[in-house]
């Protein structure tokens, strides 16, 4: 059936990108909800593609505007939110959804879409896991990398409101588990 909504949420460097961009490789007929953001691109990151890139002057015009389904202040003036008319215009090519949202976000949008959506929190093995991930991706500073350690605790808490709690240790076991939830909640 097309037109579920699949929610990931989970620290920084929890893995989530990592295990989305597996599944969008699978033939589950899944698109990515492109988020908009206030935090300037990374690495190799293209607007359009991982994020709409906007200023915060852009981003706070179309909250003004009700263009947001969700958004939220997930660190210090960054803005991150789903647009409406990102999600209609997935489910109008006929696609399941995934999300990759701040636990609050995927919080959320679970309460908007009920049964219609799974909400999938991606649990690291320990903190100290986390902190040796985000370091080895090199893309953040060390205190951009603190400040979402920071953060990490409280995110965890979030972790029993999800449909589903997948520990990602080894790679391509939580790479599995997701595939197979994904397989079943789509199946009928
Ligand atoms: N609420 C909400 N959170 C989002 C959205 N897009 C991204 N996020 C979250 O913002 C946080 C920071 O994302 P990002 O800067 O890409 O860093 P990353 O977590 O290291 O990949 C992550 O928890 C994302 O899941 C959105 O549209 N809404
Ligand atoms: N199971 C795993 N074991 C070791 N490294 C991992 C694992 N899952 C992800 N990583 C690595 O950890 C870093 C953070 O993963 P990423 O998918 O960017 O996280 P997120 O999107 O949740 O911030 C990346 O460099 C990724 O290659």
């Amino acid at each position: 059936m097309q037109g579920k909504l699949i929610i990931f949420s989970a620290p920084s460097g929890s893995g989530k990108s990592t295990i989305i961009n597996y599944l969008l490789q699978q033939n589950l007929n899944l698109a990515f909800s492109i988020s908009a953001t206030s935090r300037a691109p990374r690495g190799n990151e293209r607007n359009g593609v991982e994020y709409y890139f906007m200023s915060p002057e852009e981003f706070k015009t179309k909250i003004s505007n009700n263009e947001f389904l969700e958004y939220e202040e997930v660190y210090a003036d960054k803005f991150y939110g789903t647009l409406k008319c990102e999600v209609e215009r997935l489910v109008a090519e006929g696609k399941n959804v995934v999300f990759d949202v701040d636990v609050v976000g995927g919080i959320n949008i679970k309460k908007f879409y009920g049964d219609r959506a799974l909400s999938i929190f991606i649990q690291p093995p320990s903190v100290e896991v986390l902190r040796q991930r985000l370091t080895d991706r090199g893309t953040d500073a060390p205190d951009v990398i603190e400040c979402r350690l920071n953060k990490a605790e409280y995110e965890l808490s979030f972790a029993s409101q999800f449909d589903i709690v997948i520990v990602n240790d080894n790679l391509e076991d939580a790479q599995k588990q997701a595939l197979q939830a994904i397989q079943n909640f789509t199946a009928h």
